[in-house]
């Protein structure tokens, strides 16, 4: 395989930190060489499974999210896709490409939207012990209100990742909208937390996705019991995963957009956006 040769001395950014102070990489454009990493991953011939759910009002975005999903998600690589929904036939059927197949998982859902959010932990984890164990090496967990707009490969996957969140990305602890009430079991103190990550975009290894759902789900529960809620759900408790147990690999946020932060020079390629929504129209 021919490419050019890594030279040591040049930076490949010069903009942006491209590793973390605990040494993950930060992955931006320009920061890697799709064609060797591409390579190394059809080497180990990785199945890389990925998580979407539709519940409710919801349908009105899978179409464009899975027609997106088989333009850019992990072109040229086995990928399953599991859909769980609480309306079957409201799935669209749609042709996918080789190497690639779809399973459409019957849930019950919650009444409540917050409840639909969280619960995605729980049924994540129990899916990955009953099934998924067997049938994929990663895992990437993501919102269905999203589009794929331009190429997002195997440069993301690793042991456990996180997406900076797009409106965070310059901001100083004191902005991040972490939970600050130390009685919380998503409790992260003032000055602690090293980036604010997004709920919509996780992954890793299905055995280091097992570890984060559950630990995100046992402190829902740890918090149900004393009846409260983190103040942004899962995100609040999967920010507090990571500031214990830190991402291996931190996704740029241009790989979950949003087109209301505009757009800022250092964020080259908007890879995956979220899709503007009426949240009285979807929601409950
Ligand atoms: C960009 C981002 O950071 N997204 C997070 C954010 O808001 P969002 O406002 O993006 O959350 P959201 O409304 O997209 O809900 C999260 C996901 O739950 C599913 N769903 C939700 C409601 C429903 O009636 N039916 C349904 O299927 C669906 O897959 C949806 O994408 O905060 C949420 C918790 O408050 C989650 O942490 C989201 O991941
Ligand atoms: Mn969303």
């Amino acid at each position: 395989m021919l490419y050019e040769k890594p030279d040591l001395l040049k930076l490949p950014r010069t903009d942006v930190m491209i590793a973390t102070p605990w040494q993950a990489p930060i992955v931006w454009d320009g920061t890697y060489n799709l064609d060797i990493l591409n390579e190394l991953f059809h080497l180990r011939g990785a199945r890389i499974g990925l998580s979407v759910f539709v519940i409710r009002k919801y349908k009105v975005f899978i179409n464009d999210f899975l027609q997106s999903a088989e333009e850019f998600f992990m072109a040229g690589h086995k990928v399953h896709y599991y859909v769980f929904t609480d309306d079957v036939s409201g799935i669209p059927n749609i042709t996918l490409k080789e190497g690639r197949n779809m399973e459409v998982v019957k849930i019950s859902g919650y009444k409540r939207w917050q409840d639909i959010t969280m619960r995605r932990m729980q049924l994540i984890r129990d899916y990955i012990s009953q099934k998924l164990i067997n049938e994929v090496d990663y895992l990437v967990c993501l919102d269905a209100d999203l589009k794929f707009m331009d190429h997002i490969g195997v440069e993301i996957l690793g042991d456990v990742f996180g997406v900076i969140h797009p409106g965070f990305f310059g901001e100083s602890r004191t902005a991040f909208t972490h939970e600050r009430r130390n009685y919380s079991a998503g409790y992260i103190p003032e000055d602690e937390g090293d980036f604010y990550y997004t709920g919509c975009f996780f992954g890793g290894t299905v055995e280091e996705v097992y570890k984060l759902t559950n630990f995100c789900h046992n402190a829902m529960m740890e918090d149900k019991a004393k009846n409260i809620e983190a103040l942004w759900h899962d995100e609040s408790y999967l920010n507090k995963y990571f500031l214990y147990h830190k991402p291996t690999k931190l996704l740029s946020p241009e790989y979950a957009w949003n087109d209301y932060y505009g757009s800022p020079v250092v964020v080259k390629r908007k890879r995956l956006v979220h899709v503007p929504k009426d949240y009285n129209a979807v929601r409950d």
